[in-house]
């Protein structure tokens, strides 16, 4: 601040200690995580095509903070050079982005045409990103599906999306499959069925009229189950074209992307420890469960019963083993609790598991507050979440994809840069991923979420999420919080 340069600034003395990248095995890999929409901007520019999160920014303005929306953001695509730079100034390995869909397929179908500029825009980044000895990881489908294939037949609401999916998932192995290595199919299955299609507060914006009188048509009780079911065979259809077409040749790896909060009984008693465990399988066992055994949980076939789409022998032969390691996003563990008498007229996803999750036990929080209203810091839940995963789930290869908390620092550039509270937060959860891998669990590497403040959903621009400190306020300026500057000590290569 005060002028300083990222480089001056990093030389200011920060607290450090012997826990570093050597506390970690030869070649983890440590990174920064980013979308397409939360980070692009140039929603309109470069042939780009309307994804359905232009349409929900544009059209329900009142469903995100302040009415905003992502056709700025932090003009990654014009500023993506400089950006780089500064992951390389921090000293990361790899960098974690998503492809827009609509970008490199305005109209969402291969027969509607490839953008080129869309291409060269991935092509530019990529390159750059392995000029500054980044790596790319690279997500296909960050919830901004176009909306032509909304329009079209209901987006995944319908089968047909798989094909067209499938396609746009080869085209960008054909496009950058020379240079990119980690595939990441999907992003966070269950927030795009769950926020799109149970509450209705993620783009399509769809929710039974009980749940929310703002919901744009939509059942929270069938839905968010249809819409799983295809993004699970979408997942399958890129895996096999990868691995048929591509992966002999291009030698890479390719996984999907989930998210669980750790869940904690409330009490010792049986009923809370069954509905932990049954509010993990319907959070995370609804798509780690497929892709391992290529069935939902039990539990998900006794609580949901027939409106639980059904994988065909095929379709469970496609899913099963359908990945080459898992990438998990871990923000918060919960409390949950068993709903003795549950609920038989509002029936929804969230009320399925029969399980209630609660953050306060005997007037005690479950961990340290965030700036985000209802998530707290529990770093435990790493290493439980992949120890579980590791018992339950025949030891697969993990990255964590996704770690990182939230404030509310939006009054000036000083006080948001001195995030001291993120500092602790990645020290301890980066304690409890070593004792994870000590524990035997094979975890390849790790990305916090995010490298820069960025557009964060319903949370418009009012909850920052980076290492970088955006300025709103004066040309997207780019400053480095403590927690970059912590990074860049805990990473230096001795
Ligand atoms: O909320 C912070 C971030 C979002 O910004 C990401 O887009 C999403 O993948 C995610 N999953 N859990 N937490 N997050």
């Amino acid at each position: 601040i005060n002028g300083l340069s990222w480089s001056e600034v990093a030389t200011a003395d920060h607290v450090t200690s012997s826990f570093n990248r050597s506390s970690f095995p030869a070649g983890f890999v440590f990174g920064t995580a980013s979308s397409a929409y939360q980070y692009e901007g140039a929603a309109k520019e470069g042939g780009k095509g309307p994804s359905i999160w232009d349409t929900f920014t544009h059209e329900h303005p009142e469903k995100i903070a302040n009415g905003s929306n992502g056709d700025v953001a932090v003009d990654f695509y014009h500023r993506y050079k400089e950006d780089v730079k500064l992951m390389k100034f921090i000293g990361m390995d790899a960098f974690r982005l998503s492809i827009s869909w609509s970008r490199v397929l305005p109209r969402g179908k291969l027969s509607g045409g490839v953008n080129q500029m869309g291409i060269a825009f991935y092509n530019n980044l990529i390159n750059e990103l392995l000029a500054n000895g980044i790596q790319p990881y690279v997500t296909i489908f960050h919830w901004d599906l176009p909306q032509a294939l909304e329009d079209e037949y209901g987006g995944f609401l319908s089968p047909l999306v798989v094909d067209d999916f499938r396609d746009f998932a080869d085209l960008c192995f054909k496009e950058f499959g020379d240079r990119v290595k980690h595939w990441i199919t999907l992003n966070e299955p269950w927030s795009y069925s769950y926020g799109g299609y149970d509450i209705g507060v993620f783009a399509p914006g769809r929710c039974s009229p009980w749940v929310s009188s703002g919901c744009l048509g939509g059942n929270s009780g069938t839905e968010p189950y249809l819409v799983s079911h295809h993004l699970l065979l979408s997942h399958a259809a890129a895996v096999k074209v990868y691995k048929d077409k591509y992966q002999a040749y291009q030698k890479g790896k390719i996984g999907i992307t989930l998210v669980c909060f750790w869940m904690v009984p409330l009490s010792s008693s049986i009923a809370d420890k069954k509905a932990a465990q049954r509010a993990i399988d319907f959070m995370y066992g609804w798509f780690i469960d497929p892709i391992t055994s290529g069935d939902y949980p039990e539990s998900m076939h006794k609580l949901v019963g027939k409106r639980l789409p059904k994988f065909t022998p095929e379709q469970a032969e496609l899913l099963k083993g359908s990945f080459d390691f898992i990438g998990l996003n871990y923000y918060i563990a919960n409390y949950a609790s068993n709903v003795p008498s549950p609920n038989s007229v509002n029936i929804s996803y969230t009320n399925d598991p029969q399980a209630v999750q609660t953050t306060v036990r005997n007037g005690k929080t479950i961990g340290k507050p965030t700036g985000v209203n209802g998530f707290y810091m529990y770093p435990k839940g790493l290493k439980d979440l992949l120890v579980y995963t590791k018992e339950k789930y025949n030891d697969p290869i993990i990255y964590i994809t996704e770690n990182g908390m939230g404030d509310a620092n939006n009054v000036t550039v000083e006080q948001g840069i001195k995030d001291t509270q993120r500092v602790y937060f990645y020290h301890r959860h980066l304690l409890s991923l070593q004792d994870a891998i000590e524990a035997g669990v094979k975890v390849k590497g790790y990305f916090a979420w995010s490298f820069l403040d960025n557009f964060e959903w319903s949370s418009g621009y009012t909850q920052r999420f980076g290492i970088g400190y955006v300025d709103f306020n004066n040309g997207l300026k780019r400053y480095p919080k403590r927690s970059a500057l912590w990074f860049k000590k805990f990473l230096l290569k001795k």
